[in-house]
């Protein structure tokens, strides 16, 4: 009797180093949130607890076949903790830089942040600029169309997000584990790969415009 033929399993090749992953932004912008909803699918909702200087959490992600180790450091947005949080810069390979769409200093901000980025990070760090608390659209003061602007101005991928719904998150951390394996090491029939174009072509808009 014939064997039946068992498929090759495809291999999973697992990236020797975690990728550092670092969030920034001002304070409660909802990087601890964002964090949480990507490792446990919660929300965290009610009081608001600042972050004391730094924490971490490790995720493991399979992309094209290869497990990427995520090393998600999240810091505290308050100025009187930026010189704990910047001496973690340097080892960061990806940061997410947040905003808060309904609050414009947060946004106002991100020039600031963009210069320590430069000053403190890897010449070649990959960055993303994210409009958080996409879901509350009735108290946006911060256009979409702002943060487009400002994300091409500096050449980087940009996506509005929630937190709270979930949307957009996984495809954050998902799209920078994509590159970070990418540039880890190409093999040889991997078509390239080009983060904005990836983010651009999967992720979800705000469905609700109230703000004029
Ligand atoms: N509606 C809504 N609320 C959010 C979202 N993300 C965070 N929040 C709320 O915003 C507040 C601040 O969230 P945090 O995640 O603690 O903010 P943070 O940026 O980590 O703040 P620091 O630790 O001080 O830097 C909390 O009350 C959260 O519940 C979101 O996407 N939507």
């Amino acid at each position: 009797m014939a064997r039946p033929l068992s498929a090759p399993r495809p291999s999973v090749r697992t990236t020797i180093s975690p990728a550092s992953v670092m969030l920034l932004g001002d304070s409660g912008v909802g990087k601890t949130c964002f964090l949480i909803q990507f490792k446990d699918g919660a929300f965290l909702s009610g009081t608001f607890i600042a972050t004391v200087g730094i924490d971490f959490r490790n995720k493991v992600v399979t992309v094209d076949g290869a497990r990427v180790k995520l090393q998600i450091w999240d810091t505290a947005g308050q100025e009187r903790f930026r010189s704990v949080t910047h001496a973690y810069y340097r080892d960061a390979q990806a940061l997410l830089l947040l905003y808060d769409i309904t609050n414009q200093s947060s946004f106002d901000n991100i020039r600031a942040w963009l210069t320590e980025i430069h000053e403190y990070a890897q010449r070649d760090v990959v960055i993303m600029l994210l409009g958080n608390k996409a879901d509350v659209s009735s108290e946006r003061v911060v256009r979409s169309e702002d943060g487009e602007t400002l994300a091409r101005e500096y050449g980087v991928p940009f996506m509005e997000t929630s937190a709270k719904t979930g949307m957009n998150v996984e495809l954050a951390f998902l799209a920078i584990a994509k590159e970070l394996k990418y540039r880890a090491g190409r093999q040889p029939d991997e078509p390239s790969f080009q983060i904005r174009d990836y983010v651009e072509s999967r992720k979800k808009r705000s469905s609700c415009c109230s703000f004029v």
